[in-house]
């Protein structure tokens, strides 16, 4: 699947690495926060953050409970513009542009950079028209058949699910309507996914099928994951940015040197369990 609108417009500033020993090749950036700050009413949720997201990497988002990860990824596609209580200020940019400008359009942002929930969220509808969804809201004039097909092979779930298009995607398994999930969020051909924790619902086996699938999904588009479940970021993710309480972004590294000899003790100690 190509992305129809370029992103050649992105901010290309280069990606910080660490040290020399764990340099890649300096990145796009895909999203970036810069002084973003989030309160809910008078509770401040996150605290000055600002950080640079690469493209077509996977960039895991951990920290205990409460430290602000799921408001983080929320503000990205504006999902808290539905919470009222909610305020933002500061900016992330995306294709060049501060998403809370007056002029952007939170409902086409939302298609450029798509969402999947810790649960499971299928619509009751077939399977069909649970990936076709988008594509009707946004008046797609191409082949929609090709393009449902093209979605559920692109989340790994085609080959069981062909022959049931028209079953309700409810009646799949746990880990299948994830993967129906994710299908529904690459219809429309978005640039970036956000997830928030998409394995910790689902068993041992359908959450490796997702681990590997995120994976895949890292060729063609930008990944952002929250998870409470530190293997698997350090098994997914390119990048780890580590929040501690009070919604500050404490480190912000490529995943082995976070993991591995991360520069906070802070960090150190939330990665070996001593708090969090
Ligand atoms: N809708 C809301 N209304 C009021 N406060 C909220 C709301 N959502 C989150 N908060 C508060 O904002 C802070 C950050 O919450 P958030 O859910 O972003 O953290 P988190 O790191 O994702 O937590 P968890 O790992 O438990 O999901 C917490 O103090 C939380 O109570």
């Amino acid at each position: 699947m190509s992305n129809t609108e370029s992103s050649d417009s992105l901010i290309t500033t280069d990606v910080e690495t660490g040290s020399d020993e764990h340099a890649v090749a300096p990145d796009r950036t895909a999203v970036a926060a810069r002084d973003l700050n989030v309160y809910y009413g008078d509770e401040q949720a996150i605290d000055d953050v600002s950080m640079e997201i690469p493209e077509n990497r996977v960039t895991a988002l951990i920290g205990p409970s409460g430290c602000g990860k799921s408001t983080f990824l929320r503000c990205i596609n504006r999902m808290n513009d539905m919470i009222d209580i909610c305020r933002v200020e500061g900016d992330v940019e995306f294709g060049g542009k501060n998403v809370y400008d007056a002029d952007v359009d939170p409902v086409a942002l939302r298609r450029k950079i798509g969402m999947v929930f810790q649960k499971p969220n299928p619509f009751p509808k077939s399977i069909r028209d649970n990936v076709a969804y988008g594509l009707k809201i946004q008046g797609f004039d191409g082949d929609v058949d090709a393009r449902v097909k093209e979605s559920l092979k692109g989340a790994a779930l085609w080959d069981e699910v062909k022959d049931q298009l028209d079953s309700s995607g409810l009646e799949l398994s746990g880990g299948q309507q994830q993967r129906l999930c994710i299908a529904r969020a690459i219809a429309p051909d978005p640039e970036v996914i956000l997830m928030d924790e998409p394995t910790s619902a689902l068993d041992p086996v359908a959450a490796s099928k997702i681990e590997d699938l995120i994976d895949d999904l890292a060729e063609e588009y930008t990944v952002i994951i929250v998870t409470h479940n530190m293997q698997q970021a350090a098994r997914i993710s390119d990048r780890t940015a580590v929040f501690l309480t009070g919604g500050r972004l404490v480190e912000y590294d490529d995943t082995t040197k976070i993991f591995e000899d991360p520069e906070e003790q802070r960090v150190e100690d939330y990665i070996t369990g001593k708090f969090g």
